[in-house]
């Protein structure tokens, strides 16, 4: 007999709804969790795995590129058939088997369908051959649906089936042409991807390149995309698509210009996957995106915990930070807080507090895999001067750091503390370079213990590494 009773029931198994299930079962209740895709979600099959496994093969190509002895030892191109087949094999060949027996041995079944709201704390599951199971929650709902691509009303573009990022991630050719619509981060990584790959690429940056950063990134990713060959078009903005006869697809812009391409990505943003979970069902708008309280509570428009308080949202979904880390992250507090609630535990909701996601406001990392990448994390000088700060900016090349010197010959770099004067703490740090990625944890730390300069002094850095940075820019300060 199927047990239909749980004290949790999750809808979405992408990272974030395992991540709140296996804190459930670690807190000693039970959960059940649900999907109708692949067990691991976007971020799996679809997104950062896949991705980033597009993007390393010709990073590391360019890396021995630049250092004598090992460019001499490249004598080849990329091999392209084995990077997909290394995508492949990193988006485990789109079956969740090793995911799915996961979830076996931490003890949370797995029910496979599409999960709807039907009632107070009642999910509905509609199996692919049809057959309905109905779970109930004893404490909470957890909605982990994760998000779509957004796919604009511009005349003709749906008819002309254009790639969203699903279709390029698992892409099994090469477009000779592919066009971009979007100058995000989706964009720039994959019109990065596509051109190391054999793409010829044009970019419709209607808002300009990672506008959202501090402008010096998207100003250096550009310039490196053209460097590329690819035609970084700033401005340009579609106004109709057509998919032609000899499937090759057209982009008419706004003022007038065609541009032609094989295939076309849009990569514009997100959608909540919100549309069929049954929001009406419990007082919500169905295909909205779900805000919620600081433990990831839902509330309504105006403002009220949805039922008094059973239903959460953690992940994409509740559009806080649209990153696997930062979801699995909330995906921590509100496993825990759900246990501390059904336990009669006292709820650790405060700033910085075991139950709250303080660092989505405060301190969130990303690491953006161009050519150069970029690494990331709290304010832009921009948003510190916004949120009303009294700010310093710091600025330092980081080629002439020793360490980016040995690294690699001609390493161009560029980092940015950004500082809150009245508590002489880092509020924002962003560093772009080859490799920069693995510098940005120790610049997340300082922003979230909010060590002040005086003591970061005392955290040498080790000489000669790229990482030298950080004493360079505490120069640049001043003691
Ligand atoms: C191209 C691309 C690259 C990215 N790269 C990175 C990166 O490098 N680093 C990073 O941190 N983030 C990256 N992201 C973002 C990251 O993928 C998301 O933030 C992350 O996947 C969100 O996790 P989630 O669990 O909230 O949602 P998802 O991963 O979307 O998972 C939600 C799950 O819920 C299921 N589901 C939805 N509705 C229902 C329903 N009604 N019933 C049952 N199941 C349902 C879905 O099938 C899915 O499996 C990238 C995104 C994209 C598009
Ligand atoms: N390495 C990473 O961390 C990584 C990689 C990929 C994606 N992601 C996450 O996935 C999410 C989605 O990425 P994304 O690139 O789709 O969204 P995004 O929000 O990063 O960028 C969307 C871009 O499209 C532009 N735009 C919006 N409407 C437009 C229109 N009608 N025409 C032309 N341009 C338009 C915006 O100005 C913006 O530049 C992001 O939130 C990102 O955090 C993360």
């Amino acid at each position: 007999m199927t047990t239909t009773t749980y004290d949790v029931v999750i809808i979405g198994a992408g990272p974030v709804g395992e991540n709140v299930a296996d804190r459930i079962v670690q807190g000693g209740l039970s959960a059940a969790i649900v999907e109708r895709e692949l067990v691991g979600g976007e971020c799996s099959y679809w997104a950062c795995m896949p991705t980033k496994a597009l993007l390393r093969s010709a990073s590391v190509l360019r890396s021995a590129r630049q250092v004598p002895g090992a460019c001499e030892a490249v004598t080849g191109d990329l091999d392209v058939a084995a990077v997909l087949r290394r995508r492949d094999s990193f988006a485990s060949n789109w079956q969740d088997d090793g995911q799915a027996s996961w979830l076996e041995s931490v003890g949370v079944p797995l029910f496979r369908g599409h999960g709807r709201l039907s009632s107070e704390r009642v999910v509905e599951i509609v199996g692919k051959d049809g057959a309905t199971t109905t779970l109930t929650a004893r404490h909470a709902v957890v909605v982990a649906t994760g998000s779509s691509a957004l796919v604009p009303d511009i005349e003709g573009l749906r008819a002309s089936a254009p790639w969203t990022s699903r279709e390029a991630v698992a892409a099994s050719e090469i477009p000779s042409r592919l066009a971009i619509i979007g100058g995000g981060v989706v964009a720039s990584e994959m019109a990065t991807a596509f051109a190391d790959l054999g793409s010829s690429v044009t970019m419709l940056a209607r808002d300009g390149v990672l506008h959202l950063a501090d402008p010096f990134v998207g100003e250096r990713v550009a310039e490196s995309l053209r460097d590329k060959g690819v035609s970084v078009r700033v401005g340009a903005e579609a106004a109709a698509v057509k998919r032609n006869d000899d499937a090759t697809v057209s982009i008419t812009l706004v003022d007038g210009e065609q541009v032609d391409a094989d295939e076309l990505l849009v990569a514009i943003g997100r959608i909540p996957n919100t549309q069929d979970l049954g929001l009406d069902r419990v007082g919500l708008r169905p295909g909205a995106w779900l805000t919620v309280d600081g433990t990831m509570r839902v509330v309504g428009d105006d403002g009220t915990l949805i039922g008094g308080g059973w239903l959460y949202a953690a992940g994409d979904v509740n559009r806080r930070v649209l990153l696997t880390h930062q979801g699995k992250y909330q995906a921590r507090a509100v496993g825990d807080v759900i246990v501390a609630r059904a336990k009669g535990v006292a709820v650790d909701d405060g700033r910085w507090g075991r139950h709250a996601a303080t660092a989505d406001e405060a301190a969130v990392p990303q690491v953006v895999f161009t050519d150069p990448e970029i690494a990331s994390v709290g304010l832009t000088a921009a948003a510190a001067e916004a949120a009303g700060l009294r700010v310093r900016i710091v600025d330092y090349d980081l080629a002439a750091t020793a360490g980016s010197s040995l690294h690699a010959d001609g390493y161009s770099g560029h980092a940015r503390m950004v500082v809150d004067e009245d508590r002489t703490v880092i509020v924002g740090f962003t560093l772009v370079g080859p490799d920069v990625g693995e510098l940005l944890h120790a610049a997340t730390i300082a922003v979230v213990g909010e060590v002040p300069l005086d003591r970061l002094w005392h955290a040498v850095p080790a000489f000669p590494t790229v990482s030298e940075v950080w004493l360079r820019l505490l120069e640049t300060y001043g003691r």
